[in-house]
């Protein structure tokens, strides 16, 4: 209490930190009469690598933009924390956009450094950090060079640099490995995973399904700017009906007649059978065991598999 009797109520400003969750909620934007992002809500976890994935126009980029506010949505939400974001909290994000952004013709040490500081950091810390994640990159010697004078797939790592420089919350990434040759790749996923070891969630485009499949912890997939499929890997495929690769002595062409299994694929002595439940599975193991079984073995669905059939 003041002389006056007045109380102050103290508002503390809580600064962002890697460990919230990045969210959407019915994020819809339009071009002209048409919309291109309808209604889209998912949630990126906090130290999750979730992959954003869907065919050239499915609205990726569009919903990125959003994110980063560098596009305005004509509805929805985006939220860190559980709170509708501010540019306060965006300045935290890490963005690799897909128009990257870079100048050609600066040198890289120089542009990484003016990068840093027009995220708030000391010059002097923004060049330390510019020169430990080239070093990282295998780009060390050459931080005095132009941009335009590295090959497209060293801009790119370059690119990505400029996303991690001044210690992000989040990261927003727009196709962060095209152009990546595999020792690249195998340093940025390094590189990523560091980030959501300490919480950061990190939400990228790709449209290379191995990677997605080798990396993921979380999947978003969208088709004509509608939501398709999101939430974690294992979930994703535990959610999907169990099933099994069938390898028999003789033909395999006996499972259509076995009760209650669907047989998705037929190729002479093997069959991709899929039992409507548990008692199913017995009995056709039991079967397939009278009949001379090489092997019946429990498939595991890539995510690609995942993609395809929210796509279909
Ligand atoms: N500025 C714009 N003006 C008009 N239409 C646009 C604009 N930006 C994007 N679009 C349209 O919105 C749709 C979604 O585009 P977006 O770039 O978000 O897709 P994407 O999933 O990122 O595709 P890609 O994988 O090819 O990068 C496309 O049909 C695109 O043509």
């Amino acid at each position: 209490m003041t002389k006056s009797g007045a109380a102050y109520t103290s508002v503390r400003y809580s600064p962002p930190r890697a460990g919230d969750a990045l969210e959407v909620r019915d994020l819809t934007r339009r071009f002209g009469e048409r919309t291109v992002v309808d209604g889209v809500s998912f949630r990126v976890e906090p130290g999750q690598l979730t992959g954003f994935v869907g065919a050239n126009g499915a609205g990726k980029t569009t919903t990125m933009r959003m994110i980063m506010g560098v596009l305005d949505q004509h509805g929805g939400t985006v939220l860190w924390n559980g709170q509708p974001i501010d540019s306060g909290v965006r300045s935290r994000f890490g963005y690799m956009p897909e128009e990257r952004g870079l100048y050609p013709k600066q040198r890289i040490a120089d542009q990484l450094g003016y990068l840093g500081q027009l995220h708030g950091m000391e010059r002097a810390r923004a060049l330390a950090e510019a020169h430990r994640l080239l070093e990282r990159f295998g780009l060390g010697e050459r931080a005095k060079d132009r941009l335009e004078t590295l090959s497209l797939g060293n801009q790119q790592r370059v690119q990505v640099a400029a996303a991690l420089l001044h210690d992000p919350v989040a990261l927003v990434l727009d196709e962060p490995f095209s152009g990546l040759d595999p020792t690249a790749v195998d340093a940025m996923v390094g590189l990523l995973r560091e980030y959501t070891a300490r919480g950061v969630p990190v939400l990228f485009s790709s449209h290379q399904l191995d990677l997605i499949d080798r990396l993921c912890d979380a999947l978003v997939v969208l088709a004509d700017g509608t939501l398709r499929l999101a939430g974690p890997v294992g979930e994703l495929r535990g959610g999907r009906p169990e099933q099994y690769r069938l390898v028999c002595t003789g033909d395999a062409g006996w499972t259509r007649d076995q009760r209650g299994v669907h047989v998705v694929d037929l190729d002479g002595n093997t069959a991709i059978v899929q039992p409507s439940g548990p008692d199913a599975r017995q009995r056709l193991a039991q079967e397939a065991a009278a009949r001379g079984m090489v092997e019946f073995a429990r498939l595991r669905p890539s995510l690609g598999d995942l993609y395809r059939e929210a796509i279909s």
